[in-house]
């Protein structure tokens, strides 16, 4: 299900990367480079209007948000911000209301530009409220965890939580542009460096064995942040996300493999409570358990699991999964937006770089279960 990717032009990326992503009217491109939010070119060309809204929490203002405004006070004539509370329990209806009211309070017209400056909850709530404010006013993504840059930020998948499920509520909309600026990343818990790291892992796996193994050999040089490591990641991990979404804008085929280790993994999230697992900790534990499932349905050798294994935990994630019981597992992942007809569907490897999609018999993933949850850990 996944051709060859275009490979990148080099492992060393040029200093100003550029990753365009081609969706007719609405492709634009993801700036990936130190520097960029101090940079004024960066916020040049970009829709134009009186009033723009920054959206953030608590976390990233006192870092970055003096930064952001000071230079969309060049461009637009009026800079709201709205600083938001952290965590992944944001992504909510609550907080979705409170940029409403924040707009209509302001009265912002339907040319408002929104930006998301943050990871990945403030990205895809804001690129929510986006999408329906006066039914979609511009949105720019300006990514500050490893997370957001390699992923959550391109792609146009924008949503809230649901008590029920990961991500039920919400809409394609895609950014004007992305500006991942690597400096932010100085600043960025360990915890959440490692979380980062899973959905990087994920791309080698389902696209690029080479990148796998370019990840296996640089993973020191990136959980010490070396720059260039960590700028070949960003970049080539937006590369494979391009060339999928650009195929593939709205998950009817072949968008699904980047959901891999996430069928599983939002299982996690949503069993334990948001915010208890980190979305990366539960795909990176997710992977774990979708490549012993491709290995127990004959697609993969087991050697390809233990290798798996081996990377997620150097990276920091965790590998063994919480027992919350094979009935709970079956029940969270029969919502999963992946399920057709009733059959909850996983992302498996058929084949390094290769990935499908597929239904599982319940004895399959019971094993899994049971090799990978650990009935003595604290769920
Ligand atoms: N839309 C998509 O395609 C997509 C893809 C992957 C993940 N996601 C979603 O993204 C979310 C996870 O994103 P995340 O991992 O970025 O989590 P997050 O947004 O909660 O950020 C992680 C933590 O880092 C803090 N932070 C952010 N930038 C910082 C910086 N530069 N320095 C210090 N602290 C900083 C945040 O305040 C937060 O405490 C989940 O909700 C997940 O479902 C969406
Ligand atoms: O962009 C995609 O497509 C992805 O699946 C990327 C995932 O890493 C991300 O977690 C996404 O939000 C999951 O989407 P969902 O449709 O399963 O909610
Ligand atoms: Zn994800």
């Amino acid at each position: 299900m996944s051709p060859t990717v275009p490979s990148s032009t080099s492992t060393s990326p040029r200093p100003y990367a550029r990753v365009p992503i081609e969706l007719g009217d609405r492709s634009y491109e993801i700036r990936i480079a130190p520097g960029l939010l101090d940079e004024p070119d960066t916020w040049a060309g970009l829709p134009r209007a009186s009033t723009a809204l920054i959206v953030t929490n608590d976390i990233v203002a006192p870092l970055y948000l003096a930064r952001l405004r000071q230079q969309l006070s060049g461009v637009y004539s009026r800079v709201e911000t709205l600083v938001l509370p952290d965590g992944e329990a944001q992504k909510s209806w609550e907080s979705l209301d409170r940029i409403m009211d924040h707009l209509l309070a302001a009265t912002a017209d339907r040319k408002t530009v929104l930006f998301a400056l943050g990871g990945g909850v403030i990205g895809d709530l804001t690129g929510f409220a986006a999408a329906i404010y006066m039914r979609g006013v511009p949105f720019v993504q300006v990514p500050t965890t490893l997370l957001a840059q390699v992923d959550s930020s391109v792609g146009g998948k924008t949503a809230i939580n649901h008590p029920r499920g990961k991500n039920m509520v919400g809409a394609f909309y895609q950014p004007a542009r992305v500006v991942a600026d690597l400096d932010t990343l100085d600043t960025l818990p360990a915890r959440e460096l490692s979380a980062g790291l899973a959905e990087v892992i994920k791309y080698g796996p389902i696209a690029d064995a080479a990148f796998l193994d370019w990840i296996e050999q640089n993973l020191s040089a990136l959980m010490a942040r070396d720059k260039q490591a960590l700028a070949y990641a960003v970049q080539r991990s937006c590369e494979i996300k391009a060339w999928v979404v650009g195929q593939d804008e709205r998950e009817s085929g072949l968008r699904a493999i980047l959901n891999f280790g996430h069928t599983f993994g939002h299982a996690i999230e949503t069993g334990m409570g948001y915010g208890r697992w980190l979305h990366g900790e539960a795909v990176g534990c997710g992977m774990v358990l979708a490549s012993d499932l491709s290995a127990r349905l004959g697609l993969v050798p087991t050697a390809f699991v233990e290798r798996m294994k081996r990377l997620i935990r150097a990276a920091g994630l965790p590998v063994v999964a919480p027992a919350l019981g094979l009935d709970r597992y079956l029940e969270l992942m029969q919502i999963d937006k992946k399920n057709e007809g009733g059959d909850i569907r996983f992302v498996v490897i058929e084949g390094l770089g290769k990935a499908g999609v597929r239904s599982a018999p319940t004895e399959l993933i019971a094993e899994v279960l049971a090799t990978h949850c650990d009935p003595s850990a604290d769920t």
